[in-house]
């Protein structure tokens, strides 16, 4: 049987992360999306606000995250029209998805049905309040979906927190102590293959 490969297919993997939970999340996306043979554009949305205007105690984490992603290049509108198939990523916000991806998505202006015929899915990184997740998740994809994507609905394993939280001891790892486990990554990676393998097969 013939391996499945995604060549030639472009995916773009944009994310924002204050506390670097969301960004492991989306370079497990984006290596799954590799491992399928996709060109992957990894990128972030930059912060809304300074440091400084935080709380203290949160600001070495912060700075430490930023420092990590530096390098990582910012995201532009170029990318959603670059890309086949796109993957966003945030972390829950009171249910909702963060303001930094709000913005990226509203600022881009896209008339609506600009990403046509793109396949796209989300990622999300909440603490262990049960159902933020789903929201966040519903909120990004209802988001994209208003600009005519072929939605890749996230798998519950992918989608569902506590499903993956029965498989192991104790809560889900990602906003604990902001380091997803294996069990959030490895769903990450599966989501980047299976974007990257369904854009292909959309283009037939
Ligand atoms: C303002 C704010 C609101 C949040 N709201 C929620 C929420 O509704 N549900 C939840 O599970 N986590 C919530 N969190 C926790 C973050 O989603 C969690 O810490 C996440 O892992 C952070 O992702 P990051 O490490 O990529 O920054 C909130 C965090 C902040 C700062």
């Amino acid at each position: 049987m013939r391996a499945a490969c995604a060549l030639g297919m472009n995916v773009a993997v944009i994310f924002y992360s204050r506390y670097g939970g969301t960004a492991a999340l989306a370079a497990a996306v984006a290596q799954g999306a590799k491992q399928a043979g996709a060109t992957v554009r990894l990128r972030r949305v930059a912060d809304l606000t300074a440091i400084e205007d935080r709380w203290s105690a949160a600001n070495e984490r912060i700075r430490a995250a930023r420092e990590h992603l530096a390098s990582v290049p910012l995201a532009r509108q170029d990318d959603l029209f670059w890309a086949d198939g796109i993957a966003i990523g945030s972390p829950a916000r009171y249910g909702a998805m963060c303001a930094e991806i709000r913005r990226f998505l509203d600022g881009s202006r896209l008339p609506s049905g600009d990403l046509a015929g793109k396949v796209a899915s989300v990622f999300c990184s909440p603490s262990a309040v049960e159902g933020a997740q789903r929201a966040t998740l519903q909120a990004t994809l209802a988001s994209l979906a208003g600009h005519g994507v072929l939605v890749r609905a996230p798998a519950r394993a992918e989608m569902d927190p506590t499903s993956r939280a029965a498989q192991r001891d104790g809560p889900p790892r990602a906003s604990a102590d902001h380091a997803p486990a294996e069990l959030d990554l490895a769903p990450a990676r599966a989501l980047g293959r299976g974007l990257a393998l369904l854009e292909s097969r959309t283009r037939g």
